[in-house]
């Protein structure tokens, strides 16, 4: 059984930072999240002169047992032509990876389609979709330790590779409604307030998703504890999410959050090991209406608000250069006395 233990980073090296960061030729603060996301990635790495190598999205893909009950304005299909199109060059994600020079892998965490023979997959297909938890839990405990750990293993061969920096994608028809239990469950949100139209839903759709996951809610026979709640209403795609983030930070990497679906495996990784949160900038805030809400449980600021609702990491990459201008900030300013610049008063 795969576990993790992650140290928050020791917050002693923060003033030195701030102190190097108000030195650079400019009003104090006046670089705004710039500079908060310096400080933050030089605390992850205990460094004052942090980098970034090697970006990877990784995008994992899986099936859900609860598209069954018309919860999504598309068919189960879509998840796996989503695939072949990742593969081949033409999602968002894909155009923004080539855009960003950022490592793209597109993982079979458990899609309903056999991929065998596909050399640009990775494969680590639990089974053939979970299974729909209006009825019975989506996967077993087993399921979801075996999720978790092969989520882990992912990020384990990119930080082998060098990679210091990660973001991660889904792909995987229903997943809006895990994100919305999984908020319900874990953080007693009234669901009224966590289902939104994912993909596109219109309002009646909604009205649909929402009594269906009602009553997802109030079948639920488990022991609310977190694991049994991620059990019951993830998905295999967003464990390995939540397992890969949970190793992400047991190493010291930089996480970079996309939207809504990746926000809800960040708030299941938070229920097992808070301390995941110490290693994540949030990317944007998306236009699924719930995700600010999800935010603010998190204590998350957002760099972006494009109107985004699309997933696969697309925020993550999108906002992938201003981390590369908070670093290029820390590390190539000018100091005032370098430059021979005069302080301001304050
Ligand atoms: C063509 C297409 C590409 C996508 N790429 C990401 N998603 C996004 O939509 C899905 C979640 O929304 P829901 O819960 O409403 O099904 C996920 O696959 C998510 O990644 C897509 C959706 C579609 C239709
Ligand atoms: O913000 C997201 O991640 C999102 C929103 C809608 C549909 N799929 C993903």
């Amino acid at each position: 059984m795969k576990t993790f233990s992650i140290k928050r980073p020791d917050r002693a090296i923060a003033a030195q930072l701030q102190d190097k960061i108000d030195d650079l030729t400019k009003p104090k603060g006046s670089l705004g999240l710039l500079e908060e996301t310096a400080l933050r990635i030089g605390v992850i790495q205990q460094t004052l002169t942090p980098t970034l190598s090697k970006p990877y999205n990784l995008v994992f893909a899986g099936d859900h047992g609860i598209a069954d009950e018309g919860v999504s304005a598309t068919v189960k299909e879509v998840t796996r032509q989503m695939v072949y199109n990742f593969i081949g060059g033409g999602a968002g994600v894909s155009v923004f990876a080539r855009q960003h020079n950022i490592g793209l892998k597109v993982i079979d965490s458990g899609v309903d389609h056999d991929f065998e023979g596909h050399p640009e997959l990775v494969h680590k297909k639990i089974a053939f979709g979970t299974r729909n938890f209006l009825y019975e839990p989506a996967m077993t405990h087993e399921e979801l330790h075996l999720a978790l750990e092969r989520g882990a293993e992912v990020v384990d061969d990119i930080h082998r590779e060098g990679s210091n920096v990660v973001s991660f994608g889904e792909m995987g028809i229903g997943n809006t409604s895990c994100s919305s239990m999984l908020m319900t469950m874990l953080h007693n949100v009234p669901l009224e307030k966590t289902v939104g139209a994912g993909s596109g839903l219109d309002n009646k759709g909604v009205q649909h998703k929402l009594d269906i996951l009602s009553r997802a809610k109030a079948s639920y026979k488990g022991d609310r504890s977190a694991f049994d709640i991620i059990a019951h209403f993830s998905g295999y795609e967003m464990a390995m999410i939540t397992g890969g983030m949970l190793r992400a930070a047991e190493l010291g990497m930089v996480i970079l959050v996309d939207g809504f679906n990746i926000t809800a495996s960040l708030m299941a990784a938070a229920a097992l090991h808070p301390e995941v949160l110490d290693y994540c900038i949030y990317s944007h805030k998306s236009n699924e209406g719930a995700h600010k809400l999800m935010l603010d449980i998190l204590g998350g600021t957002p760099l972006l608000q494009l109107e985004l609702r699309l997933g696969e990491g697309t925020g993550a990459l999108v906002a992938y250069p201003i981390l590369e201008s908070a670093i290029c900030m820390i590390n190539n300013m000018s100091s005032f006395s370098a430059a021979k610049v005069t302080r301001s008063f304050n």
